[in-house]
């Protein structure tokens, strides 16, 4: 998936929003421009948009913008997807090394990008090596080649179960107001030619209770010490309902989504957006002009509730003593 390419200092990001009906690329020639994008959805994902905001970063800096102000620009895009912090973080400690050198720091960022998919494709065969026999997995939101480097992480898992021969069907559901499900995970499925079928945001009990789901796997955005974890709105649910009926529910995600600053989920920063995410559909508004609505971009899926948590070291568990080691 060529999503984010950088050419001729230049960055092309593929605009998610238009997908799928429309392949359509945004040029980013600042690093306003690339903040922008990040906060407009353009990109979006929690590794996805660490390497965007990593090459904003490089380009910042050759802008002449203070260190502090490119980071800061950046960094408050979006408040909930560690990885942002995490790549912004590994940036800053490497211009400390590269200062102004702009071909060193594009060096790094590209190490980030290129390590990111080695990643992807380690949790998508430690994911895989979970199942024997062939399986339904219901997904949440677009964990895929969209919101990361490429491959994905709970699509990475899913990709590496169907190259096994081990996939029946993947369960996707539209996740409103956004619609990653129905637009972005869809648009991966039906390119990779995997069976799937949409689902809406309310079917997924229904499915559960009749036996069509063997394992939830989903991605995150911030997985704090004791594993609770932020990820899309509606994943809190999934999980309740998948331990009701005694589903396997996992995340799938890189050690750089686990922030071990934070004791609980209680500290994670959740995200509103705007009203018209979820007024609007098309442009078209769907509710009362007078209706307000609440908006939250994520919810916090107590530790209790996963079964696992999927990464390039193994399948893991709290307190993560294999994530913390050199
Ligand atoms: C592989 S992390 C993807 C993660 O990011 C999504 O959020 P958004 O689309 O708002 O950036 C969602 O929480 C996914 O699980």
């Amino acid at each position: 998936m060529n999503h984010i390419q950088f050419e001729n200092g230049k960055l092309i990001l593929l605009d998610q929003r238009k997908l799928p009906f429309s392949e359509e690329f945004i040029v980013c020639e600042t690093a306003e421009d690339v903040a922008r994008a990040i906060k407009d959805m353009i990109v979006r994902g929690a590794p996805a948009i660490g390497i965007t905001a990593a090459y904003g970063f490089a380009m910042g800096i050759k802008e002449g913008l203070d260190v502090d102000d490119v980071y800061s620009l950046l960094l408050n895009t979006r408040p909930t997807a560690v990885n942002l912090k995490w790549a912004l973080d590994r940036m800053k400690n490497f211009y400390k090394k590269a200062g102004n050198d702009y071909f060193k720091l594009l060096e790094e960022v590209r190490k980030i990008h290129l390590e990111d998919i080695e990643i992807n494709r380690k949790i998508g065969e430690n994911g895989a090596d979970l199942f024997k026999s062939k399986v339904s997995i219901l997904t949440h939101c677009n964990a895929g080649a969209l919101a990361t480097g490429d491959y994905g992480t709970a699509l990475g898992v899913i990709r590496s179960l169907h190259k096994r021969g081990l996939i029946k069907k993947v369960l996707v559901d539209e996740t409103r107001p956004y619609l990653q499900g129905a637009r972005l995970t869809a648009y991966e499925m039906v390119k990779e030619g995997i069976p799937h079928f949409v689902i809406t945001d309310n079917t997924s009990g229904l499915l559960m209770s009749r036996g069509e789901v063997d394992a939830v796997i989903v991605g995150a955005d911030r997985i704090a010490k004791n594993g609770d974890t932020a990820n899309k709105i509606g994943t809190f649910m999934l999980a309740v309902l998948a331990n009701y009926f005694n589903i396997p529910f996992y995340i799938a995600a890189p050690v750089s989504t686990f922030d071990f600053s934070i004791e609980s989920g209680n500290e994670i920063v959740i995200e509103e957006r705007g009203r018209d995410e979820v007024a609007l559909i098309n442009g078209k508004s769907i509710i009362p002009e007078k209706s307000p609505v609440l908006h939250f971009g994520f919810d916090i899926t107590p530790n209790e509730l996963i079964t696992g948590f999927i990464t390039e070291k193994g399948v893991v568990k709290p307190p993560f003593d294999l994530l913390q080691k050199a």
